[in-house]
This record gives C-alpha cells, sequence and structure tokens, in this order.
C-alpha cells in the first residue's frame, strides 16, 4: 500500500487546473474578508500527480455538482495574509510572539508537508445545507499505526472541515470542543470523506459534526461532534 502510494508521486503527467469546468470559490466572497494579493498563492486543493485515481474520482464529483452552484469548491493556500493577521489581532491585540523570525516561515499546519507526502485534501461547501465535504489522501508521513493514518492527523483533518463549516456560517470562530470516536483505522494513502454539517447555533456557540467514510459509504472510519465559539473582540485572551 505504501509502495503504491509513494509510486504515485513520481507519476509524471500533471493537471493542475479544476475539472468540470466550475470555477473556484471567488476570494472576494469568503466571508471575513478577501486573502491578500499580496501574498503569494499557489492554490492546493487541485489535482497533482500524487493524488490517486480515488481521489481524482470523487473531485470530479464534486466539480461536477458545483457546477449548478450548489457546492463551491474551497481553494486553500500555505500562507496567511498580512491582511488576515491584522484581523486576528483584533481578537488577540495583547499576544507577543515569542520571536518574530519563526512566525515569517508560519504556515497552514495541514498545508505543511511536501505535495503527496502529507494531507492532500480539497474542501467543497454547500450554503445552502451548511455542510462542508472534505475529500482527503492521507499520505505517508502520517503514519501512526504501521499501514494507518496517525489519529492526530485525523483529527488534524476533521478539525479543519468542522472549523470551515464553522468559519462559513460563524466568521471568526475557534475550536472549543472536539469530540472524536475512531471506529475503524483509516489505511494509509486511501481516500476517505469526510462530511460535516452545521447542526444548530446558539448564540455565540456553533455545534458541527461529522463523519468520516469510505469512498463507498460501506466503512464508517469516524465519527466526531464539535464545538465553535464566535469570538468576541471585547473579551481578549492572550
Ligand atoms: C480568529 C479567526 C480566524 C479565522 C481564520 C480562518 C482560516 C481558516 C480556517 C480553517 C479552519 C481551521 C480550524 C481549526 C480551528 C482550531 O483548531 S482553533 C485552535 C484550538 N482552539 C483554541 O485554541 C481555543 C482556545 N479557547 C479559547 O480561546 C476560548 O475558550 C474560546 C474562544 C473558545 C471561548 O472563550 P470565550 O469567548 O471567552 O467564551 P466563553 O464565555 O468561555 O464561552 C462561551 C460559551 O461557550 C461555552 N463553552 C466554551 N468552551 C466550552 C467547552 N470547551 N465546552 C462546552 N462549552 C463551552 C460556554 O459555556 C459559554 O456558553 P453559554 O454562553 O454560557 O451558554
Amino acid at each position: 500500500m505504501l509502495r503504491s502510494c509513494v509510486s504515485l508521486l513520481r507519476t509524471p503527467g500533471v493537471l493542475c487546473v479544476p475539472l468540470g469546468g466550475a470555477s473556484p470559490l471567488a476570494r472576494d466572497s469568503w466571508p471575513l474578508r478577501s486573502y491578500s494579493s499580496e501574498v503569494a498563492h499557489r492554490d492546493h486543493s487541485l489535482p497533482n500527480p500524487s493524488w490517486s485515481k480515488d481521489m481524482r474520482l470523487i473531485f470530479d464529483q464534486f466539480m461536477k455538482k458545483s457546477e449548478d452552484g450548489s457546492w463551491k469548491r474551497l481553494p486553500s493556500y500555505k500562507f496567511i495574509s498580512s491582511k488576515r493577521l491584522e484581523e486576528v489581532k483584533i481578537f488577540f491585540p495583547d499576544s507577543k510572539p515569542v520571536k518574530e523570525e519563526p512566525l515569517s516561515q508560519a504556515r497552514l499546519f495541514p498545508r505543511s508537508l511536501e505535495e503527496g507526502l502529507g494531507f492532500e485534501y480539497a474542501m467543497f461547501h454547500n450554503q445552502v445545507e451548511n455542510r462542508t465535504v472534505c475529500i482527503l489522501q492521507g499520505g505517508p508521513y502520517l503514519q501512526g499505526i504501521p499501514g494507518f493514518l496517525h489519529g492526530g492527523a485525523i483529527a488534524t483533518m476533521i478539525d479543519s472541515t468542522v472549523g470551515m463549516c464553522a468559519v462559513l456560517t460563524g466568521g471568526a470562530v475557534m475550536t472549543a470542543n472536539l469530540n472524536i470516536n475512531f471506529r475503524r483505522p483509516i489505511p494509509l494513502c486511501s481516500v476517505v470523506v469526510i462530511n460535516s454539517q452545521l447542526d444548530k447555533i446558539e448564540g455565540r456557540k456553533l455545534f458541527v459534526s461529522c463523519n468520516v467514510q469510505s469512498l463507498d459509504e460501506k466503512t464508517l472510519y469516524s465519527e466526531a461532534t464539535s464545538l465553535f465559539v464566535k469570538l468576541d473582540p471585547k473579551k481578549t485572551s492572550p
């Protein structure tokens, strides 16, 4: 399994554009203001040579679903713009980095590994149904028990998916609670689908749940519930 995954990384032939004719979610429609154009961008939620046939297949299916506008592919970047950093400072004005230099290297955790070796994923959002789906191919650097994904890697992508679902509804939110049941181990380099949905909103609290399934929906790998809290600029923490 691992060998086939690694050999995929060496497969030539690139398709780095979205398929199916649907356009990616426009940056300006992002709820928390647009990313700054001054930041070098590469959208990492598009097919690359490390993607398996299964990954391409499910990606193409969601791109097809996006043609009528009901689903939108969410672009994904490694770096946060300086503008976005300023927005975050509104909520954490007193926070001081321990050292400035490492911050210049800061990047989104799930996008921090080399192509094909870590988290290969793309997310799609359905605004009417308040659902976010993540298609995930977990690479060889995410191993826990030999041949299977590390639980922390699974938790990372669950948090990212339910987090995106919450952000797209609530704006500036943070995870307050995340509860995961790991039902079956996920084979390394396989493709799984994380289906999340906003269940309810109570004041500043957003409750989001999700499941992680195989492509054929026959295997339920994990289930999770989460609580996100909308940040309150009047309440500042470190
Ligand atoms: C800054 C936003 C930038 C957005 C950028 C978007 C870009 C990309 C998105 C990708 C998605 C990434 C997803 C990843 C998200 C994370 O992993 S965040 C990191 C992990 N989380 C944290 O570090 C949070 C630490 N906690 C806090 O900072 C605070 O506790 C809090 C902000 C969550 C809440 O604090 P506060 O605002 O003071 O609220 P409270 O008064 O404490 O609580 C409000 C209500 O919520 C209830 N509550 C709070 N915590 C819990 C809990 N753990 N369990 C259950 N309930 C909780 C609390 O009881 C209050 O309820 P009531 O109002 O009384 O009913």
